[in-house]
């Protein structure tokens, strides 16, 4: 599939070829008997650089962590499709060879919006998204109170996206949620989750399941439709490793707190510090070269000679 950003990652015959679309790769990845997908929640470039130089197969946007980061703001509804496409389309195209799995909300309004959300995030260099029934004026899924829309509400937008995907020649992996469990029951998740999958979804994502017999289920239930864990922890699912989420029955399980709940403790205990003695007390070896190489300085440097620049030299 053509770049939409021209950006290219493979060489054929000493040439580089043109990129693969990342939703193309996630769709292969996700239709593969190899096993779960294993995606690390990141909510910036920053923390996208750190699990890409780790080295994880798939990265996830948490919509949580957008809303915090970049906004200061709850899990509320706050972020609009113009915020989330922006965040998600730094991340994408960091290593666009390492699919991307975006929080898309509730698609951000009707029809049209769902199927702009689907373009914008497709142009982005997205893999993959989730869409969920809560009304419009959501909440991180493990909170108390959550309202859902009627089920034709839920079908109609994964319709709009799934016939969006078609019109743009996209592969975009269609990822839809439920929060149903919490506002209804098991059986009306499930029955949720079949309904969009026959309206063309790819891949269910049961919000907020309680236990592991719980989650065995679900994906018996869903079977053949490929499952996505959400392994937030402390909220309302207990803690499951990714191969005991195979093991359950998960094609994908993504961890959205996994950077940004460290980087609170990390970011707090040094203002702290620096309030109560002076001194941040960083470690002598972060210098700022240290902090540039991990955003990519080799990269920009050797581009820039390759071009004939010198504009780095003695960086
Ligand atoms: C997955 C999620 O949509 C996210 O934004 O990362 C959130 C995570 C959270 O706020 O606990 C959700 O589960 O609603």
């Amino acid at each position: 599939m053509a770049s939409s950003n021209g950006m290219s990652n493979g060489t054929q015959n000493g040439r580089l070829g043109p990129l693969q679309h990342p939703a193309t790769k996630l769709r292969n990845m996700v239709e593969s008997s190899e096993g779960v997908i294993v995606a690390p929640g990141v909510y910036d470039g920053f923390s996208a650089r750190i699990a890409l130089e780790v080295g994880f197969d798939c990265l996830y946007m948490t919509g949580a962590g957008t809303c915090a980061a970049k906004l200061g703001q709850p899990d509320l509804g706050f972020a609009t499709l113009n915020d989330m496409r922006e965040n998600a389309e730094i991340i994408a195209n960091l290593d666009a060879s390492i699919p991307l799995i975006a929080d898309a909300d509730t698609g951000y309004g009707g029809p049209n919006m769902v199927a702009r959300t689907i373009a914008q995030y497709h142009r982005s260099n997205v893999a993959g998204l989730h869409i969920e029934d809560q009304i419009q004026t959501k909440r991180c899924g493990h909170l108390g109170g959550k309202q859902v829309v009627e089920e034709e509400v839920f079908v109609t937008r994964i319709t709009a996206a799934v016939q969006a995907r078609k019109r743009i020649g996209s592969d975009m992996v269609i990822i839809a949620r439920t929060d149903a469990l919490q506002t209804h029951n098991f059986d009306e998740a499930i029955k949720r989750l079949k309904a969009a999958y026959a309206a063309g979804a790819d891949v269910a994502f049961l919000e907020g399941l309680t236990s592991r017999e719980e989650a065995r289920i679900a994906c018996q239930q869903l079977a053949p439709m490929p499952v996505l864990l959400n392994m937030v922890e402390h909220g309302a699912t207990p803690s499951i490793t990714p191969q005991e989420a195979q093991e359950l029955g998960f094609k994908i399980i993504i961890f959205p707190f996994a950077a940004i709940a460290p980087a609170y403790e990390a970011i707090k205990n040094v203002f702290v510090q620096l309030k109560q003695t002076g001194k941040t007390g960083l470690d002598s070896s972060f210098t700022p070269k240290k902090l540039f190489t991990i955003v990519g300085l080799k990269e920009a440097t050797a581009i820039d000679v390759s071009a004939g620049g010198a504009l780095y030299n003695g960086v």
